[in-house]
């Protein structure tokens, strides 16, 4: 009989912080400002709902010491006082980096979305647009995204994404001003 042996403490954690172990590696280092969790609030719209709608998010880059970032966002609906609502939109994926910057982004989504992203973090920003989208048998016709991370004074991730979905040409869905979150540097 095989001996599949006692399960492991994972070995090799995760960083979410530039300054812990295992260092990034040397192509991260136009994403080392994003490591970390970021939370914050946004406002989000598109032609085919009734209303805007305002949400909070949770975002978490890290990285095991090699050239790609784990990504990892979770969204939910807030009401008019502020409050939460619902759960909403969760992504997680990874962000391939190669050199000069350039970043190609793998993301899934539990709406049957999954996007391949290509673009550049230069700057302490991140633009990307999508590739391709796979869509599964069931999804909303999604035929484009772009998204932009800008990182201002260290501490602030301003997050903007544009949509081309259900018949609608690329436009604004979501705008969200994310704070770092204490403990991740
Ligand atoms: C913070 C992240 C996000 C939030 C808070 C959010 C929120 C919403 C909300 C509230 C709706 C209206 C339907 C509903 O109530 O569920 C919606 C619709 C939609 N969203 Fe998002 N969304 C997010 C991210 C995304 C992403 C990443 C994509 C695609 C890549 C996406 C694609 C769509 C599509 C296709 C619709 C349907 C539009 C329609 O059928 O009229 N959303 N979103």
């Amino acid at each position: 009989m095989t001996d599949f042996g006692p399960a492991e403490k994972r070995p090799y954690p995760d960083a979410l912080r530039p300054d812990e172990a295992p260092a990034p590696h040397a192509l991260l280092a136009p994403v080392t400002g994003l490591l970390g969790t970021w939370s914050g609030r946004g406002r989000g719209g598109y032609p085919t709902l009734a209303e805007e709608f305002s949400y909070a998010q949770e975002v978490t880059f890290s990285h095991d010491g090699r050239p790609f970032l784990r990504y990892e966002a979770c969204a939910w609906l807030l009401d008019a006082q502020g409050a939460p609502l619902r759960p909403a939109a969760r992504e997680s994926g990874w962000w391939r980096l190669q050199p000069e910057g350039r970043v190609e982004a793998v993301i899934t989504q539990p709406t049957g979305i999954v996007e391949i992203s290509v673009g550049c973090a230069v700057d302490g920003s991140v633009d990307l647009t999508t590739q391709e989208v796979a869509l599964s048998p069931t999804a909303k016709e999604v035929t484009a995204t772009g998204r932009r991370y800008t990182l201002t004074a260290g501490h602030t991730l301003d997050f903007v994404h544009d949509l081309a979905a259900v018949g609608q040409p690329l436009q604004h869905h979501l705008s969200a001003r994310l704070l770092r979150q204490p403990g991740s540097v």
